[in-house]
């Protein structure tokens, strides 16, 4: 299987806290990752690190046989790396559709100043991503009225405008209620496959890992601890050990 994001050997430190440690892992094409641990094993700042947002003590992030090196988060974007975040991140004075134009314009590297005729061109574009997160008839809304749940779908669909091989997403489904969750995770299962976009995610709500998540990785105290199917993973003492006995 060809890996389109490979991370080898990260390592953090937050002033003597080792954050990361030594933390490699391959996400194969159109496969779906899940990376959990409990609170404080490393996972968002093992997200941060692939994203740009934090550059690492060591190891090095290769996407699609480049290596990221010390690029920014918007350049990573760009070189097809697709982030959404813990808390929903939108513009929230504009409508739906003018967040789409500026994340669409923004991905043809002409910033955000751009003019109505490029939002004209790119209209149809913006449509087509609000129609596939099921937002098109929202399109005008003011983002800052939309119930949390669909802030999460918008946030999604501007992730997608870069055209994403690889989409980073944490803990997607937190603070939404529980029937929210899957129809959302569904629909970014759906929505993978058919563009075919690999899929690493963080998540705490177990449910939602073990029912999407093809393969997982767990991490503990900043270290790989386990990984596999969700079967083997469910299976794994080390597991169950520091989820301190937790159902799943
Ligand atoms: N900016 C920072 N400065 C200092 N320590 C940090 C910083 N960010 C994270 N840490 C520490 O690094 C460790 C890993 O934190 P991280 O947030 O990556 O864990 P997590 O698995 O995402 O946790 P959670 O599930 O609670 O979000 C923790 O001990 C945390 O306190």
């Amino acid at each position: 299987m060809t890996a389109q994001l490979s991370v080898t050997g990260l390592n953090k430190n937050f002033g003597g806290v080792q954050a990361v440690c030594n933390v490699s892992f391959d996400l194969h094409a159109g496969e779906r990752l899940a990376l959990i641990g409990p609170n404080g094993a490393g996972k968002s700042t093992c997200f941060n690190l692939i994203g740009g947002q934090l550059m690492p003590d060591g190891g090095n992030v290769v996407l699609k046989g480049r290596s990221l090196g010390s690029l920014r988060p918007d350049q990573r974007y760009l070189q097809g790396l697709g982030r959404t975040f813990q808390i929903g991140s939108v513009f929230s004075s504009m409508t739906l559709e003018e967040n789409l134009l500026t994340v669409i314009a923004a991905a043809e590297g002409l910033g955000p100043s751009f003019t109505q005729s490029v939002a004209r061109k790119h209209q149809s574009q913006a449509q087509s991503l609000l129609t596939a997160v099921g937002l098109s008839d929202l399109r005008q809304r003011q983002s800052a009225e939309l119930a949390y749940g669909d802030v999460k779908r918008l946030e999604l669909a501007m992730a997608l405008a870069g055209n994403p091989s690889v989409l980073l997403m944490d803990e997607p489904t937190a603070g939404m209620a529980p029937g929210e969750r899957h129809d959302l995770m569904t629909l970014v299962v759906a929505i993978a496959a058919e563009r075919q976009i690999s899929l690493l995610f963080t998540e705490h709500d177990m449910d939602i890992v073990f029912d999407h998540a093809e393969r997982i990785l767990v991490l503990d105290h900043g270290h790989v601890i386990a990984e596999g199917t969700p079967s083997q993973v469910r299976a794994d003492p080390r597991v169950r050990q520091v989820y301190l006995g937790e159902d799943f």
